[in-house]
């Protein structure tokens, strides 16, 4: 009774017009009628931005000092301009960044200040990056738990609330040993063994589920392992496939912690971000699914460090293995199925293997040179 008491109340409030996104016209079916799934407080005077309203979207970044936020806000600038992004992080910005464009502080557990944010700043797009990655969250289940699932819980109400455009990066990892591995398919069984997965596979699914119930605007890419020059990685599985070029580098050694032949699903950064933005824009009307494979390459450590060798045959790589990742490398996908994403909004990634190379050793051969000139 009580259930069916509240159903009714939210119903009636979405239909006079009171809480919620009003981001949805209010003469639709029950399906789409969009309301706020947290109770608002009656002094809250938001009402949702339309694009219609502006030029350009204004875009939040959570999460966004760590291995992709810097560069998706770079990206994100140039063709919005520099404040309409916002970077936001619980740790302290590089002068570099902070100078860069505007940067607040944002935890995204702090519910009220989350929304303060997007009220004041009149945000209409939010990119979720916060998150505790593979071999971190095992670590540390607790506050994996914490932020990668009550803070998405946050996330998700105040995109609904305020009819913002959300973006939220799921991963190779939300699969698991029971799911094909050999390609793996954007529908297929998904039973990952860490809590990054497990979180990552509610968020997928409680996105998909506010899409449906309250019109949210989700939007969401299982991201391969990224790799980077210019950033570090947070914690993850993947994180050989940068290290290898800093080190090599660096010391003309590699001592590698997964086995030479564990395959995965791998992406350069520029991709990475560029299928971001895609999707972003992408018309809603081309969107089949909500959530999307996408996939570049796929290789062995053994592979990567021959394709190296290929300008630094000097290069010493060996094995030392970490049982913990390399239980989690094992149980996720060797090669990701992105065919949806290619037919639906036309995703085709630029940097294959041998390109991802060279450009690596490229901006680490320009920054050498730029050491020893200054
Ligand atoms: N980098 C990769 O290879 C991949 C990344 N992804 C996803 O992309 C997103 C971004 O990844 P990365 O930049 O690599 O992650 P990262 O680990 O480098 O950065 C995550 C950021 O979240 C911040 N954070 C932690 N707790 C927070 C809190 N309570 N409030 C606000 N921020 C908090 C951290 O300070 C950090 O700067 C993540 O959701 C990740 O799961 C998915 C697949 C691959
Ligand atoms: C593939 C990912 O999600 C991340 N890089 C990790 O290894 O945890």
């Amino acid at each position: 009774m009580p259930v069916i008491r509240t159903l009714s109340k939210v119903a009636q409030q979405a239909l006079l017009g009171t809480p919620g996104c009003g981001c949805q016209p209010l003469t639709v079916a029950v399906r789409s009628i969009s309301f706020s799934p947290r109770q608002v407080t009656s002094d809250a005077s938001f009402h949702s931005v339309s694009f219609s309203e502006t030029d350009h979207p204004k875009v939040l970044i959570t999460g966004g000092l760590g291995q992709l936020g810097v560069g998706l806000a770079k990206l994100l600038r140039k063709r919005f301009g520099k404040n309409n992004v916002i970077l936001s992080d619980i740790r302290k910005p590089s002068s570099n960044v902070y100078h860069s464009g505007p940067f607040i502080y944002s935890d995204i557990l702090d519910y009220k200040n989350l929304r303060e944010i997007v009220v004041n700043n009149r945000i209409t797009w939010l990119v979720h990056y916060s998150a505790l990655l593979s071999a971190v969250g095992e670590a540390n289940v607790a506050l994996a738990r914490s932020v990668n699932i009550t803070g998405l819980h946050n996330i998700l109400d105040i995109a609904a609330e305020h009819g913002l455009r959300l973006f939220v990066p799921s991963t190779i990892g939300a699969f698991g040993p029971t799911s094909p591995r050999n390609p793996t398919p954007d529908l297929c069984v998904q039973r990952p063994r860490t809590i990054y997965g497990v979180s990552k596979v509610h968020a997928e699914l409680m996105g998909e589920y506010y899409h449906h119930r309250y019109g949210l605007d989700f939007r969401c890419l299982r991201y391969p392992g990224i790799i980077s020059a210019d950033s570090q990685p947070g914690g993850g599985t993947t994180d050989y496939a940068v290290q290898i070029f800093h080190d090599a580098i660096k010391t003309g050694k590699f001592e590698c912690n997964l086995k030479p032949d564990t395959r995965l699903p791998m992406m350069y950064i520029d991709d990475c971000l560029r299928a971001t933005l895609e999707v972003m824009e992408a018309p809603a009307d081309t969107l089949s699914m909500r959530t999307y494979n996408i996939n570049a390459m796929s290789f062995t450590p053994e592979e990567l460090a021959q394709e190296l060798q290929k300008q630094m045959p000097e290069l010493e790589v060996t094995y030392d293995v970490d049982h913990v990742r390399q239980a989690i490398a094992d149980s996720w996908p060797m090669n990701f199925d992105d065919s949806n994403a290619r037919k639906d909004w036309g995703w085709k990634h630029d940097y294959d293997l041998p390109e991802l190379v060279q450009t690596m050793l490229n901006y680490f051969g320009a920054e050498t040179r730029m050491a020893r000139a200054n």
